[in-house]
């Protein structure tokens, strides 16, 4: 058992969960586990194509985002009903709750739903149903974020989002996911413009596999607030520059980075390297049922393979309350709490 300069590892682990932290970088169809599926597909009489949860599991064996993306979408398919939309929902965020998450920020996936005929109104009712029930039953303050599928057309997400205007006040921002190789970000260069005439925040997944390039258009054309991976950044001097300046965050998930063979493993991920060279660096956990792990298993995981410590904790949570889109007085009290983490356990 190896100890950090200042604090043990039990205690360090301890500290991980008790930090208040917000998850900016989750998939809500990403949190159906395995379990749930099944449920699912039986409660709505959809046949899967696997005997059993532990096949299913067994499945769960990726070489690229894509062969991740193929068995992710089968899996949302077994989402039929509000009430599927919120015990989906509802099961991550007691999930993130027990990690200490006190603000999630949820991406879900609308066409991968309207597609199969399912109204807007029932994945988007769902969803925000577990939200509101987050905050009184757990503390924990969530919020939704619309994905635009890049594999689809920008038309195809323009009438996404009108169709979704009707629940506008349900969801705060609009986001960019699925498969990133040869859809770049301009593609979607007016769909963001008008999230933006709308008052919506923007992110987009930019950088995962794809190359700088990319996440130089996510912020030149698409005008993003964050970038969701964005590790790609670190072969680009100009681009790490340009993002520190600006203190765009990077929300990286480092679990999903090994899963997809974007690092061979954890301990050659650079997210160490890019803190180092003052990024505003986060970590989340993508799709975590899919992924080997949860907020915390993403936090002491990386800690452990990259050696990092208690001021990195302290940094790395900070980090996610500031680049998270809740209001400053929230922001304000969870950084006073995360200081009175600290001193409670006495760590300097
Ligand atoms: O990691 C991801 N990358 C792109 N799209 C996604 N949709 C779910 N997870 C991901
Ligand atoms: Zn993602």
């Amino acid at each position: 058992m190896s100890e950090r300069s200042t604090v043990p590892r039990e205690r360090l682990g301890a500290l991980l969960r008790a930090m208040p932290k917000a998850e900016l970088h989750i998939h809500v169809e990403g949190s159906l586990e395995p379990e749930l599926i099944f449920a699912l597909a039986e409660r709505n009489g959809v046949a899967l194509p696997y005997p059993s949860v532990e096949a299913l599991r067994a499945a769960y064996a990726f070489s690229n985002l894509q062969s991740f993306l193929d068995i992710y979408y089968a899996g949302a398919s077994v989402l039929r009903t509000e009430q599927d939309f919120f015990d989906m929902a509802w099961a991550y965020l007691q999930r993130a709750a027990a990690d200490g998450v006190v603000r999630a920020e949820i991406f879900f996936d609308p066409q991968t739903h309207t597609a199969r005929g399912v109204p807007m109104g029932v994945v988007i009712e769902g969803l925000h149903r577990a939200c509101v029930q987050a905050q009184s039953q757990l503390g924990v303050s969530a919020a939704l974020i619309l994905c635009f599928l890049r594999h689809l057309s920008e038309e195809d997400a323009l009438q996404t989002l009108e169709a979704a205007l009707p629940w506008r006040d349900r969801f705060i921002g609009v986001g960019l996911d699925s498969s990133e190789l040869g859809h770049p970000p301009e593609k979607f260069a007016r769909v963001f413009a008008r999230a933006a005439e709308l008052g919506l925040h923007r992110v987009a997944h930019a950088g995962e596999e794809g190359p700088p390039a990319y996440i130089w258009g996510a912020l030149d054309a698409l005008h993003v607030e964050r970038i969701d991976h964005g590790v790609q950044a670190a072969q680009d001097a100009a681009l790490l520059a340009r993002l520190a300046r600006d203190r765009v965050p990077l929300t990286v998930c480092p679990l999903s980075n090994v899963r997809l063979r974007v690092f061979p493993d954890l301990a050659q991920h650079n997210l160490r390297a890019l803190l180092d060279a003052g990024l505003c660096v986060t970590i989340h956990s993508d799709d975590p049922a899919y992924f080997g792990g949860y907020l915390l298993d993403n936090y002491r995981l990386t800690f452990d393979a990259l050696g990092l410590d208690a001021g990195h904790a302290r940094l790395l949570a900070a980090n996610s309350i500031d680049a998270s889109f809740a209001a400053p007085t929230d922001k304000a009290r969870w950084r006073a709490e995360l200081q009175t983490v600290f001193e409670r356990m006495a760590i300097p």
